[in-house]
């Protein structure tokens, strides 16, 4: 917070590496050395003095007459070097704009770069110019930049200091930089508080001696309650990854600047209890299970991401009561379970596996016995979702027949045939292949008695989930040789990670291909899943929108622009909406858009305002009865 009112407060902004992502003299030697053989090597001796130079190890005037002469510069490449440097504008100053222009009077910029590069880009931010504080370039008669000005204090040592002492501010002074001589005019007394800038470097010797760290101007700004382009700094925003989630996913949440943990493995209900105090978004895949109890203590908890299909592991219901959102990816893996099914379908029905196995111990059993073709066997597919219909098509571009059974009506696809009952799929198939959901009441869906029902010899598959189908009566229908074999990836207990022992009454049976729940597992699905899940969680948190949430009424929102967009969550009972817009009208609010949306648990307004609003509203929405959770965004 400020101690002093806006107008008295001044905030002093370095350039190179803060107000921009790089150094400019850097840059300035990537255009003036091209063509030089030992380019590479004096742009590493410039890189080395400027961090020798920021973190206090040389002295400015050294650092800086040593890069100019490696440099070997002319005035005609400096359009080129503010061209570079536009694009290079840190990308929390870049979304920060207004507080650079509506607060021009209260900023300076102070560097010991120069005012040639430094001036064109401040001031296309909206600082003014003669509040940009600098040191200028000397050319000789040919225009090549041989020093710099030095009767100008900020090209001496302590140059920051001189110029601060001249500048006689009179209010709290902030300085914002990443180098020690930003620090030093906190040192000398001459400014009330040094911000260490991180954004885009991190010097520790600098950290050290900040008052505090502001990992981007967001920060700053947030801390200080300052006019911003975020309501909540995003390097706050904390995401924790479970289950080895491809790195692409890792990328996307570092590039929007929030901070990610990563685990390899699942977490049991401890561990996560312990893990997710303070987490905005989780990502897990199918191992591991967010209960009740965890929830009980996710305090920040806004979204769930299953990076997988299945959302059995997630007690959605209570994630809805507490106002989280979840996602999922429905059909980023499909084809790779799809694949594997065919695959094992072929080596199952053609006894591949014993073949494999009898080879390995020096056995050599040519014969066509129990050795069958595909082609014009009957596939019986017990869910006819996202995945059982792909592998209906798959299967009949192999000559197979396909039947289906699915609770839900479904329109079958190709020359697929629909069964009126799962006795009749059982009845019919030579092949029997498990693609349902796994709601809790499919516990135990294929038993004794389901097995009873299918033909002698079937092949069986679960690539599913591993509660559906009963164990111990699929290990008696093997040994009694009424599954001819079987291809499971799915358990009812899977290890955690993968060193812990597989444990299962299946292990050492005939003809069965045991895979450690890989059905999903490929390059491929996994890169899908890794970009498709963050691209919905991050719309849910900088958008709102809801659009292929599986707990939450869908809503596809138009970009926040020029708006305030406040989201209501609260239980579905009647009347918030008009209680809501009561407090609006009370407080003369302007609303540029409205959308609402329930379903039987929850409902969800999202109302867009114009940017003038009065603070109080904000308190007065959150207590609205029934308001289950509130965030605006800016
Ligand atoms: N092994 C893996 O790595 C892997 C990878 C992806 C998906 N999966 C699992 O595969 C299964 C299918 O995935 P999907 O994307 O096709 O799901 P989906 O939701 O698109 O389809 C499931 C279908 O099953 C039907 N169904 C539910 N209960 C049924 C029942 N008792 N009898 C008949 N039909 C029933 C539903 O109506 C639905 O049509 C899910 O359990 C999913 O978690 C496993
Ligand atoms: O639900 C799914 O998509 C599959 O079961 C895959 O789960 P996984 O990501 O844990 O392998």
């Amino acid at each position: 917070m400020l101690t002093k009112p806006l107008e008295q407060t001044y905030f002093i902004i370095d350039f190179d590496s803060t107000f921009t992502k790089v150094e400019a003299l850097d840059v300035l030697g990537e255009i003036s050395l091209i063509g030089r053989p030992d380019r590479d090597d004096v742009l590493d001796q410039i890189r080395t003095i400027t961090d020798r130079g920021m973190a206090g190890e040389l002295s400015l005037a050294q650092s800086l007459e040593q890069r100019l002469r490696l440099l070997n510069a002319h005035r005609d490449h400096l359009p080129a070097l503010i061209e570079t440097l536009m694009t290079k504008v840190s990308d929390s100053f870049q979304r920060n704009r207004s507080f650079l222009s509506e607060h021009a009077d209260q900023i300076y910029i102070v560097s010991s770069g120069f005012k040639e590069f430094i001036v064109p880009i401040v001031t296309a931010l909206g600082v003014k110019e003669d509040h940009v504080f600098a040191n200028t370039f000397e050319y000789d008669e040919k225009g090549n930049i041989v020093g710099c000005d030095c009767e100008n204090p900020l090209a001496t040592d302590g140059g920051k200091v001189k110029l601060m002492r001249s500048l006689q501010l009179d209010g709290d002074v902030y300085v914002i930089g990443d180098g020690y001589t930003d620090y030093e005019i906190r040192e000398s007394g001459l400014a009330n508080r040094f911000y260490a800038f991180t954004e885009n470097v991190l010097r520790p010797s600098v950290v050290e001696k900040a008052d505090y760290v502001s990992p981007s101007l967001d920060d700053f700004l947030f801390d200080n309650k300052l006019s911003r382009s975020h309501s909540y700094p995003k390097s706050r925003i904390k995401v924790l990854l479970l289950e080895n989630v491809h790195p692409v996913a890792v990328h996307l949440f570092e590039q929007e600047g929030f901070s990610v943990e990563i685990r390899k493995g699942a977490l049991d209900e401890d561990e996560l209890i312990e893990a997710i105090r303070g987490v905005h978004i989780l990502g897990i895949r199918s191992k591991t299970n967010v209960t009740q109890r965890v929830l009980e203590h996710a305090d920040r908890l806004i979204t769930i991401g299953a990076f997988c299909i299945g959302t059995n592991q997630i007690d959605l219901t209570a994630c809805s009561e507490r106002g989280i959102a979840v996602f999922n990816a429905p059909y980023s893996n499909t084809r790779s379970v799809v694949e594997l099914a065919i695959g094992e379908i072929i080596m199952l029905i053609r006894n591949v596996v014993s073949k494999s196995n009898k080879m390995h111990e020096g056995v050599w059993d040519k014969s066509a016995n129990n050795s069958f073709e595909v082609r014009g066997k009957k596939l019986g597919l017990i869910g006819y979702g996202n995945i059982g219909t792909q592998l209906s098509v798959v299967a009949e571009a192999l000559g197979m027949e396909v039947y289906f059974y699915d609770v839900v009506d479904k329109l079958a696809l190709g020359n697929a045939r629909k069964c009126r009952t799962l006795e009749d799929l059982l009845a019919v198939s030579d092949i029997v292949s498990l693609h349902t959901d796994g709601r809790k009441d499919n516990k135990n869906l294929i038993g004794a008695r389901e097995f009873g029902l299918m033909k002698e010899g079937v092949i069986f598959l679960n690539l599913s989930r591993g509660h559906i189908v009963d164990i111990p009566a699929l290990v008696e229908a093997i040994k009694s040789g009424k599954v001819a074999g079987a291809g499971i990836d799915v358990f009812p207990y899977e290890p955690k990670t993968n060193s812990e022992e597989f444990i299962n009454e299946l292990r050492g049976l005939p003809n069965v291909i045991l895979t450690p729940h890989i059905g999903g597992s490929t390059e491929e699905a996994q890169e899908n899943i890794g970009t498709f899940v963050p691209g919905k969680l991050l719309e849910y948190i900088n958008n709102g929108s809801t659009y292929g949430s599986v707990n939450f009424p869908e809503l596809q929102l138009p970009l926040l622009k020029e708006s305030h967009r406040l989201l209501h969550i609260h239980r579905n009972v009647p009347g918030i909406l008009s209680q809501l817009n009561q407090i609006f009208a009370k407080h003369h609010i302007n609303i540029k858009g409205q959308y609402l949306k329930t379903d039987e648990h929850i409902g969800y307004v999202i109302t867009d305002i114009a940017k003038e609003y009065d603070e109080d509203v904000v308190a007065e929405l959150r207590n609205v009865e029934n308001t289950i959770k509130f965030r605006l965004l800016y």
